[in-house]
């Protein structure tokens, strides 16, 4: 298994905070060559989300992040076996009221849901069942890949959730149990993991075009997004 790092690919991030929307015509060349598949990651606020998708997306751990407002989006694409495989990745806002009007948005034609807790936090492990009934309330059925991620692990004197207890709940659900760190630079290879399993169960399934999420939904939400931003009272 191996993990493409071409350059301008390796951290190629549609949009974020800072980002430009335009996409560059090396972008749209390497697009046009992979099958993009929408990954959305969900969970209670702060539980390191943002985190986690830029640990994977750029390599790093983004010290400093602010409360994700509607969205953002990253990509990595991933050469598996010979195939070009775009990962398009929505880090969701946890607080509700940054996300309520783009919930639908969230779920609409996705193709893997990564539920994300803190293992320092029990209310955030106890509210896995409640993401995933979300989840069931709009229709994302078992056909669709899911996984389960316990962040934050390097806080190990802090922790509050014991693997058994997320091991018990990912068997109940079925799903996959991953425990890692986006900050420890150590676990890079474990959080690349949790994306890499995904996208081999993936590969199977269609993909998305290029044109349905890059140009209209996404241009469409940036916008909604922006605006959702400018009035923000925080
Ligand atoms: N110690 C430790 N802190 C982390 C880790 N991941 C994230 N954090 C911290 O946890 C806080 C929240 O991280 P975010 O990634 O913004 O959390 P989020 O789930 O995206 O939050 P929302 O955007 O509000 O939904 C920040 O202070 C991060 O620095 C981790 O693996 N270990």
């Amino acid at each position: 298994m191996a993990i493409e790092n071409k350059p301008g690919v390796e951290f190629d991030t549609v949009f974020g905070r800072n980002d430009s929307l335009e996409l560059s015509s090396h972008h749209d060349y390497e697009t046009a060559q992979a099958r993009i598949f929408k990954i959305i990651v969900i969970g209670d606020s702060n539980v390191g989300k943002t985190c986690l998708t830029y640990r994977f997306c750029g390599g790093t751990f983004l010290k400093n992040p602010e409360a994700t407002i509607g969205v953002d989006f990253r990509e990595r694409t991933l050469e598996l076996d010979g195939e070009s495989i775009k990962l398009q990745i929505w880090d969701t806002a946890g607080q509700e009221r940054f996300r309520k009007s783009m919930v639908e948005h969230y779920y609409r034609s996705v193709h893997a849901v990564i539920f994300v807790y803190d293992v320092t936090s029990l209310s955030s492990f106890e509210s896995i069942p409640e993401w995933i009934e979300e989840c069931s309330r709009h229709s994302v059925g078992p056909q669709v890949p899911r996984i389960m991620v316990g962040n934050k692990c390097d806080l190990r004197d802090r922790r509050e959730v014991p693997t058994s207890a997320a091991q018990c709940l990912a068997d109940r659900y079925n799903f996959p149990l991953f425990e890692t760190s986006a900050k420890d630079p150590t676990e890079k290879e474990h959080v690349d993991a949790i994306f890499l399993t995904i996208a081999y169960r993936l590969k199977s399934h269609k993909p998305l075009r290029l044109k349905q999420l890059s140009e209209c939904n996404v241009r469409h939400l940036w916008n909604q997004r922006e605006q959702e931003a400018a009035t923000c009272q925080c």
